[in-house]
């Protein structure tokens, strides 16, 4: 990843830490490259500022990172009401809906996102597109229960078109299994013109389709970190609504 990127995400974190967390607030922490960032800046805020904040993680990598950085952990049970989550994405179209699940975290990130008064998105230039599909190749993320995968690529091929793409582990023989123990269907070459909260609701419809990675109305705000070095925002809160 280059360096410009790498600033980018970082500026991005830096930026949306700093507008809309706040001493006492529950905060989410997502998952993926980008939230390193952000747990890096919060860190250093509870250090210096004395900030008191609880957080709950989207992922192992969140829960570790929180570990990591001597944050203070807590749950869904203990905190069901968060004031924000921070969380990256994989595109964010001209509506704010969102691809998220590149990392293969898209379930929790969706339940503790659901969870937030608001979801804020961090994410460096090259996620920021018209229309979904524009920028990202890797397709929209589906979570799915193993034993139904074929099937549900089936259903999905035939009332959708584009193809789907069971994704395969790196460092392990076989499929990605996800932290709640499923598997990942990508879907590419799908209609970018589509609509998405139609196409949502039917998809999760389907019997073993366990969650999607698009993430419609949830997003409040995006900050883009960008090559200059400047953040730009995308979305309607301001900060520390
Ligand atoms: O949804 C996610 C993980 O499931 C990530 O937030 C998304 O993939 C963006 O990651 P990165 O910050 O590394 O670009």
């Amino acid at each position: 990843m280059s360096d410009l990127v790498q600033s980018a995400k970082k500026a991005a974190a830096y930026a949306a830490v700093d507008d809309h967390i706040k001493s006492g607030y529950i905060v989410g922490i997502g998952s993926g490259s980008t939230v390193v960032f952000a747990v890096d800046r919060l860190a250093e805020r509870v250090r210096n500022e004395n900030l008191k904040v609880k957080c709950i993680p989207t992922s192992f990598q969140a829960r570790q990172l929180i570990i990591d950085n001597k944050l203070t952990l807590t749950d869904l049970d203990v905190d069901p009401v968060l004031d924000v989550c921070i969380d990256g994405a994989d595109e964010v179209d001209s509506n704010m809906t969102l691809i998220k699940g590149g990392g293969g975290c898209l379930l929790q990130e969706k339940i503790v996102a659901s969870n937030a008064k608001k979801l804020i998105i961090i994410a460096d230039y090259t996620k920021d597109s018209q229309k979904l599909g524009d920028q990202y190749k890797k397709g929209i993320p589906i979570e799915v229960v193993p034993i139904a995968y074929v099937p549900i690529s089936n259903k999905i091929k035939e009332r959708f078109g584009g193809s789907l793409e069971l994704r395969m582990a790196v460092k392990k023989a076989g499929p990605v299994v996800t932290d709640n123990g499923n598997f990942v269907l990508d879907w590419t070459n799908f209609n970018q013109d589509s609509d998405w909260e139609k196409v949502n609701s039917e998809l999760l419809h389907i019997p073993g389709l366990v969650e999607t990675g698009l993430f419609i109305k949830m997003a409040s705000k995006a900050y883009f970190g960008l090559k200059d070095g400047s953040v730009k925002q995308k979305g309607t809160c301001s900060a520390q609504a």
